[in-house]
């Protein structure tokens, strides 16, 4: 096995790749979704390259303050939230996604924008390192938005469900709750094995106070998986297999 220190080099080069893959999939003109957290933001980084250098002109709404910042800095032009905006493609990281590209995200707390934009957009394209890609989904915990008066009583419902529910803190500083950017507690449960996603989705939705949790069933139409240096294309049931390059979108 690698050493740790190598081991999340080589997951970041597969980041990477993955978000370069990506780029090919961007065409002229297109309004796009921009994702959150640090394969989103290589995508992000060679996107604002492409707009720099005149290959690409787009549109685009990100999914947290932090990609935002980052899009306007690269000169990326922004659309606000507006009625009738959709995008024709938004890309995005996971933090775990399953062969039915199934997936949990909000790992960096951005689930509820995240999810905003990808039932938005006609497609949603995740992209990510090989240790994202798993055969069952909950390993990773599950992160819930929270209203924050409704704290106790959502602790008690997730606990009953059978995924030990724990408060994020923030990593700056830890005597603090994370928050979202919308002001919500971030909840992380650690249920271990979802046998139902879409059974557990539906109990998690009828909880007072849970804004949004992270699994997003039924939104990706593809996946773009870095396996070692080679990018392997998902979509729900197929594959991966190896990505061709150009013209992926139908
Ligand atoms: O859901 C997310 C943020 O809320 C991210 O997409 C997810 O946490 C993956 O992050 P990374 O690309 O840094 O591994």
């Amino acid at each position: 096995m690698l050493p740790p220190a190598s081991a999340s080099n080589q997951l970041n080069q597969e980041k990477q790749l993955a978000a370069a893959a990506a780029l090919r999939w961007v065409r002229d003109g297109m309004i796009l979704g921009l994702g959150t957290g640090s394969t989103a933001a290589h995508f992000i980084t060679l996107l604002g390259e492409a707009v720099r250098n005149g290959q690409l002109r787009v549109q685009a709404t990100a999914t947290s303050q932090a990609s935002e910042a980052q899009a306007r800095e690269l000169g990326i032009p922004l659309l606000e939230p507006r009625r009738g905006l959709r995008f024709d493609l938004t890309v995005d990281g996971a933090d775990e996604l399953d062969p039915q590209l199934r997936l949990i995200k909000g790992g960096g707390g951005a689930l509820l924008r995240e999810k905003i934009l990808a039932t938005a957009s006609e497609y949603l394209l995740i992209i990510a390192d090989s240790s994202k890609l798993v055969p069952q989904l909950g390993q990773f915990p599950l992160p819930l938005e929270v209203v924050p008066f409704a704290l106790p009583w959502v602790l008690d419902a997730v606990a009953e469900l059978g995924g030990p529910p724990v408060l994020r803190h923030n990593r700056q500083n830890p005597q603090e709750p994370a928050r979202s950017d919308q002001g919500n507690l971030l909840v992380d449960c650690h249920f271990n094995q979802i046998s139902d996603p879409a059974q557990l989705a539906t109990q998690l939705q009828t909880i007072p106070g849970v804004v949004e949790h992270g699994l997003f069933l039924g939104l990706a139409r593809a996946a773009l998986v870095t396996q070692g240096e080679q990018v392997m294309v998902a979509r729900p049931g197929i594959g991966p297999v190896p990505a061709t390059g150009f013209a992926e979108l139908p």
